[in-house]
């Protein structure tokens, strides 16, 4: 569905994009992540056709993006991470309006603005303006609008950003649904969110691709285990020590709270408090852990 081949841009003489390269295929939900600034939403841009890429070749079903325009429209929905809209329309004057520009039959634009709508929570708010309406709820008409064309590929950029964990909730059940039917390929800073639905990961940083991997994949292969642990106080002298120590393979410190990840548990175990109680600070929890997709996220672009 997606083919990227050695897809660079530049933005005068900044490099936003360093050469990505990625074939994905079938539906489910893939999660494209990285920290800010590293290039997710040129990406996204590039692969919706909004963006010319610097070089590289970009093809969605086949489809040249920059050249195949209207086809690509036609198989693609796209929320963009800040939606825009004409906001002096109504929620349903704006899907007509969505609508038509597919050149849907009206009976069909209608059954779908109804039933989109409801999906996404705003029903309520169809006679609404837009320019009323909170930043979530333009998020949820942002989506609405984005399925409109019944799209092979979704494309969603921080799909949740703006919404209050209620709405988060509804629209983690939604993309788990309509994954079933489509690709879905979202961006989001919500590790914990994407852990829960996506499939397969892509990880970028800088403008690389980092981490490549379906879900079960990433799992089996970040086994070690992980102790979380927080102190009474900071002490930087046991980062040092820890840091030197040989059955440590990673170290996240924040303040005085602990991530490590270990290779073995059992020297980790006998080891970990003698060090701790030479800190002199005082333990104040303590836990093991499988690693979470955000340790290894932390792990890779560290
Ligand atoms: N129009 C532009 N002109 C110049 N630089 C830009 C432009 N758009 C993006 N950049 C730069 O390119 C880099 C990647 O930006 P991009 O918006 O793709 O990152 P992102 O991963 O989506 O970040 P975030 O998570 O903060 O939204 C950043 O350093 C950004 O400042």
């Amino acid at each position: 569905m997606i083919y990227c081949e050695n897809v660079t841009k530049k933005y005068n003489s900044f490099q936003a994009l360093n050469g990505i390269s990625f074939t994905i295929e079938g539906n489910g939900c893939f999660g494209f992540l990285g920290r800010n600034g590293a290039g997710k939403t040129t990406a996204i841009r590039i692969l919706a056709g909004l963006l010319k890429p610097t070089s590289g070749i970009v093809k969605v079903n086949g489809l040249d993006v920059e050249q195949e325009k209207e086809k690509l429209a036609e198989i693609m929905g796209y929320l963009p991470q800040h939606p825009a809209f004409y906001e002096y329309m109504t929620g349903n004057e704006w899907m007509h309006w969505v609508g038509q520009l597919f050149r849907l039959e009206k009976k069909t634009v209608e059954e779908r603005t109804e039933n989109l709508l409801k999906d996404c929570g705003i029903w309520e708010a169809r006679n609404r303006k837009i320019s009323g309406y909170s930043g979530g709820m333009k998020q949820r008409l942002g989506l609405a609008q984005a399925l409109m064309n019944r799209p092979k590929l979704l494309i969603l950029d921080e799909p949740v950003s703006a919404l209050d964990p209620v709405g988060r909730h509804e629209m983690l059940t939604m993309i788990m649904k309509l994954k079933e039917d489509m690709m879905i390929f979202m961006s989001s800073h919500i590790l914990e969110d994407v852990e829960k639905i996506a499939d397969h990961i892509i990880m970028i940083d800088k403008g690389e691709i980092v981490l490549s991997s379906c879900m079960q994949e990433l799992k089996s292969t970040y086994t070690s285990p992980v102790i979380r642990f927080s102190l009474s106080e900071a002490k930087q002298e046991l980062t040092k020590v820890l840091n030197e120590q040989e059955w440590v393979m990673d170290i996240q410190v924040n303040m005085a709270d602990y991530i490590l990840h270990v290779k073995d548990m059992t020297i980790a175990s006998a080891q970990l408090p003698k060090l701790i109680s030479y800190s002199g600070a005082m333990l104040v929890s303590y836990q093991v852990d499988t690693p979470s997709l955000e340790d290894i996220f932390l792990r890779k672009v560290r």
